[in-house]
Order: C-alpha cells, then structure tokens, then sequence
C-alpha cells in the first residue's frame, strides 16, 4: 500500500518542461481535491449523454469519453452529442475555467499566463487496464489555447513527442494521480498518446479504485 501511495507522491518527481511550452506538474492536485473531482465524474457518468467509445473511421476508441460544454466527436465539436443520443451536454462548471486558469499560472510561473484564457471545453476520458490512446494532435480547436490535462487514479505511460508527425522524437513520461501536464505556445500541436495503463497503481485516496481518469480542459474558440 505505501510504496503506491509514495509512488503518486511529488517526491522525487519534480516540475520539468518537456518542451518549450510543454510543462509537467507532479501531484499538483491533492487526495482531497482529486476525490471531490472523481464524485463529480460520477455526477457526469449519469448526465444527458452516456459515456461511450468514440469511433475514429469506424474503429471504436478504447478509451471511454464523455463532454462537459462542448461535445467531442472525431474532428468536431458540437454542443449536442450527435454520434450518441442527440442530447444537449452538461454545461461547462466555472469551477473548471477557475482550475484551469489556476493550472496555466502554475504551470507557467506567471500570474498573467490565464488573462486571456477561459475553457469551454473538458473531455473527460476513462481508460481501463487495456485501454490506449494513440499519438494524435489535440487540432478540433479553433482556439490556440494550452490544453491542461489532470490525471486521477491508475499511472499511465503518456508519449509525448513532436509538431511534425507521430514518431521520435518523443519522451515517455509516467503521469500519476495528481500530476498536471500543460501544453501550448510551441507545444499546443505536439503529438501525444497513453501507451499503457498500469493497473493497480491507484493511489488509496484518490478516489478511484480503478483504472484511470484523464481530464483535458480546452478553449474551443467557437461560439454558439
Ligand atoms: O489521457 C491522456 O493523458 C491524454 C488524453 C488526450 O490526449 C486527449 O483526450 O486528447
Ligand atoms: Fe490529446
């Protein structure tokens, strides 16, 4: 139990910058707050439109996805869950623009780093022990906004790797329960994916018993 516990624990973890922009923050969120967020998510698991497994040209994803103010389908936003039920989606929480602002001046180290920024968006992803995401450009936004990305529960290994296509160069990093990673400025169109969930790695606390939680907040810069 401990060594799991030790193991999400910013000890020996330290903030690094991956790539201009790209910023890592170890166990920025605390057990208390990654709970309350993992209550929400069940709050979410029973709103309008059903989590489900996005199809990217036919092929189910293996990752489980669910929207708050915008909902996301491969290469479109829309605020009804058109592939799904046609439902409307959740609204957006200010309690997220609030986290997300929060998340840019902490990453960044610099009190003005959200002035111009406020989220719309969340893509709130479930992945089971099998489940990965392959390496991508986060590019359905019209807004050049950083993505802010907070991990809860199971330990991935998270590629994250160049602006020009999928492959090297690219560094894999272990992104814990807690851990914040943002990425804009010259980063905001680097490839990026999970290529494993390590099972069994939830820290006790977090609120998730398992698998993992991966939550992007995101400016889409569009209106309506
Ligand atoms: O799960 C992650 O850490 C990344 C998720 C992601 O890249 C996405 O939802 O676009
Ligand atoms: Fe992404």
């Amino acid at each position: 139990m401990s060594d799991v516990l030790f193991g999400a624990e910013p000890i020996d973890r330290p903030r690094r910058e991956l790539a201009p922009g790209a910023v890592w923050v170890p166990g920025w969120l605390t057990f208390e707050q990654q709970a309350w967020i993992v209550a929400r998510f069940h709050d979410w698991l029973a709103g309008p439109v059903p989590i489900r497994a996005a199809k990217v040209r036919g092929h189910e994803m293996s990752v489980q996805t669910v929207c708050l103010g915008w909902h996301w389908r491969p290469y479109a936003y829309s605020r009804e869950a058109v592939d799904v039920n046609g439902n409307r989606v959740l609204p957006f929480p200010d309690w997220m623009v609030r986290l997300g602002r929060r998340a840019l001046v902490e990453a960044y180290e610099d009190p003005r780093a959200a002035d111009e920024y406020t989220p719309d968006t969340a893509l709130v992803n479930l992945y089971d022990d099998s489940a990965r995401m392959g390496m991508h450009q986060d590019k359905d936004e019209v807004s050049r906004a950083p993505v802010v990305s907070l991990s809860i529960g199971d330990t991935c290994t998270f590629r994250f790797g160049n602006t020009e296509d999928r492959g090297r160069p690219y560094e894999d990093i272990a992104l814990a329960s807690g851990d914040l990673f943002v990425f804009g400025g010259p980063s905001r169109l680097a490839y990026h994916g999970v290529t494993k969930v390590h099972s069994g790695t939830a820290p006790y606390g977090c609120g998730v018993e398992a698998g993992r939680i991966n939550i992007t907040l995101r400016e889409t810069g569009l209106r309506g």
